[in-house]
């Protein structure tokens, strides 16, 4: 039998250690959704939730301007038989319904690439791309593909672009709600996390590093957007910082992402899309559009590392 004294001690302690990580459990599994939420930034750019917005206004003028919306996805290697059928199947059933939209899908094998029927007033462009040995380099040249393979013919096709990762599935209505000059995506996972605990490169050396203490949001590069001279603007900035972290001999924590949480921290984007518009599959977000599909790095990726 343990001493009354010993007993009470374990009790409190119980208390201070217990009663708070519940509290927080609780805090991080409650329902995410507007109008609980904040709806917009400190800097007075919206942040897009399911009830935050007047769709018909929005629409009323989206349609009198004609608004035509890219979207550039990559699937390279094995990710484009795993994600990207059903990527561009989703695409059609919710992102953007009754607008013009284009599809820019960048492969390193054509003969893979899936039949979509695509809708009328929506059409996709193939082009092929370089594959790298490293997942990193995939994902990091996008940036470099994006500039030179995308935007030059987006600038004439399009009035906004989507740049997403293929391994995602939408699950409704995606409109035209998201559109703005420079639209973030912010990090399912890191939603409510406090700023110390965000993933920011915290090597002062690296182009990407960020000061968590200074920071907005934590954004997902699995999305951004904008207008395509907005795009072409981030697209070089990360791309810079990559080069220069390479002629240093370092790679960013998150690649091309924290790059573009350098860049988005100095320049504010006008728009910024809730976890909604990314959710993680587990989050207790109330409305999902969009959705990460399973990973499976060990089958998927190249190299293991
Ligand atoms: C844990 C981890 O690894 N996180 C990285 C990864 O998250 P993710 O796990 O979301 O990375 P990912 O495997 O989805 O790769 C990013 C995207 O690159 C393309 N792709 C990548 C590899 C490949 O072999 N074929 C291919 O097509 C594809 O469009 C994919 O969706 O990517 C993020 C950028 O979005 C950051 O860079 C993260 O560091
Ligand atoms: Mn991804």
């Amino acid at each position: 039998m343990l001493p009354h004294s010993r007993k009470k001690k374990i009790l409190l302690l119980c208390l201070i250690c217990f009663v708070p990580a519940f509290f927080y459990i609780c805090y991080l599994c409650r329902p995410i959704y507007y109008p609980n939420e904040p709806s917009v930034t400190s800097w007075g750019a919206p942040i897009v939730w399911h009830g935050s917005f007047n769709r018909t206004r929005e629409d009323e003028l989206h349609r009198a301007q004609g608004t035509v919306i890219g979207l550039s996805v990559f699937a390279v290697g094995k990710y484009i038989p795993r994600y990207l059928g059903h990527f561009l199947e989703t695409a059609e059933l919710y992102f953007m319904p009754g607008y013009s939209v284009v599809y820019y899908v960048m492969v390193d094998n054509f003969s893979l690439v899936p039949k979509i029927h695509l809708l009328p007033n929506r059409s996709m462009v193939v082009t092929k791309v370089e594959k790298h040995d490293r997942w990193q380099e995939i994902s990091m040249m996008r940036m470099r593909d994006i500039i030179e393979l995308v935007v030059p013919r987006a600038k004439t096709e399009v009035n906004f672009l989507f740049c997403m990762d293929v391994d995602q599935e939408f699950t409704s209505h995606y409109g035209v709600e998201t559109l703005s000059d420079l639209v973030a995506q912010i990090h399912s996972y890191h939603y409510l996390w406090p700023k110390f605990m965000q993933s920011f490169e915290t090597n002062p050396a690296s182009a990407a590093y960020v000061d968590p203490s200074k920071s907005d949001y934590y954004y997902h590069a699995a999305t951004f957007a904008g207008t395509v001279p907005e795009i072409l603007k981030l697209a070089k900035a990360c791309l810079e910082g990559i080069w220069r972290d390479k002629e240093k001999g370092i790679e960013a924590i998150f690649q091309e992402e924290s790059h573009l949480n350098h860049y988005l921290l100095h320049t504010k984007p006008t728009k910024v899309l809730s976890p909604e518009y990314n959710w993680d599959g587990w989050r207790n977000v109330k409305y999902p559009t969009l959705r990460w599909m399973p990973k499976d790095y060990r089958n998927l990726r190249e190299n293991p590392a």
